[in-house]
C-alpha cells in the first residue's frame, strides 16, 4: 500500500536578517512574516505527509491561535508530523520539493536541507530531493515578495515483520 500526499505553503517578507528554510539559517536582508520561524518548505513538506495520512493540515495540528507554537522551530513540527506517520504505519518511500524563490540563491544550501529533511524524517538521503527555482521575476515570488514551497511525497507501509522474517530465514545475519 502506497500513499501519496501534496503541499503547499507560501510566507511573504518581512523585517528581519535572515530566512529559516528547510531547517537551514540563511542570512538575508529580509525576515519571514509568520506565527512560527516560517520554514515555509518544512511546512509544505508537513503539509505532504499529513495529507497523504489523511490527517487533515498543518494548521489543524499547530494553530496560528496557539500562543504556544509562536516563534516555533519548525523542525519541532516536522518530527511532531513524522511521529503521527509512523503511528498510522506509514514510513518515507521518498520526497521531493521545489522552493520558489527569486533570492537569495539556495543551490548552497540544498544539501543541508535534504540533511535535516532525512534525519528529521528517519529517511535515508537518498529518497530526499529539495530543488530551487526562481520564477523567472514574474508574480510575487519573481517581485521578491515572499517564498513559496511545495513538496510531495510517498509514504510506503511499514512492513513491521521484516527482521522476524529475516532472520527466521537466515537473512540479515
Ligand atoms: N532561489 C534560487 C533559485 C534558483 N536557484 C538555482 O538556479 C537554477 C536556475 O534557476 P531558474 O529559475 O533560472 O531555472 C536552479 O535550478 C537552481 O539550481 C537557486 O540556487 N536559488
Ligand atoms: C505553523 C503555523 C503555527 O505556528 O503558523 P505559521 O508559521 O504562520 O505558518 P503557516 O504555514 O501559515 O501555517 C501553519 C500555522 O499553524
Amino acid at each position: 500500500m502506497i500513499r501519496i500526499g501534496h503541499g503547499f505553503d507560501v510566507h511573504a517578507f518581512g523585517e528581519g536578517d535572515h530566512l529559516m528554510i528547510g531547517g537551514v539559517r540563511i542570512p538575508y536582508e529580509r525576515g519571514f512574516i509568520a506565527h512560527s520561524d516560517g520554514d515555509v518548505l518544512l511546512h509544505a513538506v508537513c503539509d505532504a505527509l499529513l495529507g497523504a495520512c489523511a490527517l487533515g493540515d498543518i494548521g489543524r495540528h499547530f494553530p496560528d491561535t496557539d500562543p504556544h507554537w509562536a516563534g516555533a522551530d519548525s523542525r519541532v513540527l516536522l518530527r511532531h508530523v513524522s511521529g503521527l506517520i509512523g503511528d498510522a504505519g506509514y514510513r518515507l518511500g521518498n520526497l521531493d520539493a521545489t522552493i520558489i524563490a527569486q533570492a537569495p540563491r539556495l543551490a548552497p544550501h540544498v544539501g543541508a536541507m535534504n540533511a535535516t529533511l532525512a534525519a528529521d524524517l528517519e529517511a535515508s538521503l537518498d529518497t530526499v530531493n529539495v530543488k530551487a527555482t526562481t520564477s523567472e521575476r514574474l508574480g510575487f515570488t519573481g517581485r521578491g515578495e515572499g517564498i513559496a514551497a511545495q513538496a510531495v511525497v510517498v509514504l510506503l507501509a511499514q512492513d513491521r515483520d521484516a527482521g522476524t522474517r529475516g532472520r527466521a530465514s537466515g537473512q540479515g545475519d
